[in-house]
């Protein structure tokens, strides 16, 4: 993992959920020496096995929640790292003991800055943010919208987290949930694309580790080549397609299942069970 060194934000993080998500961008920021492992505090709601373990992992505070309301009162920047169930219940909870200035930053998935901002019941600073676990290894893709509160030095250390693991990409907030069917979970589909891949190499008698080294390198190869050449994955593929040849009889095959409009088809899913999360939290708003 790269150590270069970006600036260092000097300001106290707390992260509210102590999840896979807290914990990839946690890890990228502390090896990309953006914030130092005193000035992070990773709550969660009760897994103290877990606390133990992100302590020892990368010397960071570590709490329950609901012991550390005075740290939540006073820190200037608190992410949101719970699942969206969890949501309503801890932002009820946050929003007598914020002042004004402290920032919130979400990473969860579906819940707009409106609904956020009701259910503390403050119009808030907020970031309304979807990253990726690849943040982990500094290679994370992020969609930031803001709310109107925000000031441009919270704007700024928004963008210096997320610029510290991966590339970052302002959107209106209304394209977040698209954005989540590419890149938030978009993770998700290539890692299964490799998972058949390497069982493909298994069944045809390769051993587990040379399937899985050259699905590694053939993925890897194949996003470094889009990226560094500037061609369109169109082209790149029709380079590797050979008239008459094996890949074409591979690409028939997966259009056979409609490989690529289904994977328009998850993308929209993905879109639209966002939107259905975040529905549903506004929902029980409405119920009150
Ligand atoms: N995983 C991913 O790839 C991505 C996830 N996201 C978003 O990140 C969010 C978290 O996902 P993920 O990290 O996978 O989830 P995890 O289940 O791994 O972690 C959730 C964390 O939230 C904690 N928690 C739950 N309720 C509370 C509460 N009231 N106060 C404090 N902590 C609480 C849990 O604590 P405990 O274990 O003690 O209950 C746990 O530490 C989701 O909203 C998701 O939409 C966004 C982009 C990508
Ligand atoms: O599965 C989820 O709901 C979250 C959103 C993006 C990745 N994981």
């Amino acid at each position: 993992m790269s150590q270069e060194q970006q600036t260092l934000l000097q300001q106290k993080i707390t992260f509210h959920g102590a999840g896979a998500m807290a914990e990839a961008i946690v890890r990228g920021l502390i090896s990309r020496l953006v914030v130092r492992p005193q000035d992070i505090t990773m709550l969660n709601r009760s897994n103290l096995k877990r606390q133990e373990e992100l302590s020892t992992r990368y010397a960071v505070h570590t709490g329950t929640a609901s012991q550390s309301l005075d740290l939540l009162a006073s820190s200037p920047v608190i992410v949101l790292c719970m699942k969206p169930k969890d949501a309503a219940a801890a932002l009820r909870e946050l929003g007598p003991l914020l002042s004004p200035n402290q920032l919130i930053v979400s990473v969860i998935a579906g819940l707009s800055i409106r609904t956020m901002q009701t259910l503390l019941g403050l119009k808030q600073p907020i970031a309304r943010t979807m990253p990726n676990t690849s943040s982990t290894i500094g290679l994370g893709a992020t969609g930031l919208a803001f709310s109107a509160e925000i000031t441009d030095e919270q704007r700024s250390t928004v963008m210096t987290l997320f610029e510290a693991v991966g590339i970052v990409t302002i959107v209106p907030e209304d394209k977040l949930e698209v954005l989540t069917g590419i890149s938030g979970s978009g993770p998700a589909y290539v890692y299964y694309l490799m998972e058949a891949m390497i069982a493909a190499g298994i069944r045809g008698g390769l051993s587990s580790q040379q399937s899985r080294d050259l699905t590694v390198q053939t993925v890897l190869g194949a996003a470094r080549m889009v990226q560094q050449t500037g061609l369109e994955p169109m082209k790149l593929r029709s380079d590797v397609t050979s008239p008459g040849g094996a890949t074409q009889a591979a690409l028939k095959t997966l259009d056979e299942g409609d490989f690529f409009e289904n994977v328009i088809a998850a993308v929209g899913r993905c879109a639209e069970r966002s939107r259905e999360m975040g529905a549903a939290l506004e929902g029980d708003l409405n119920h009150e």
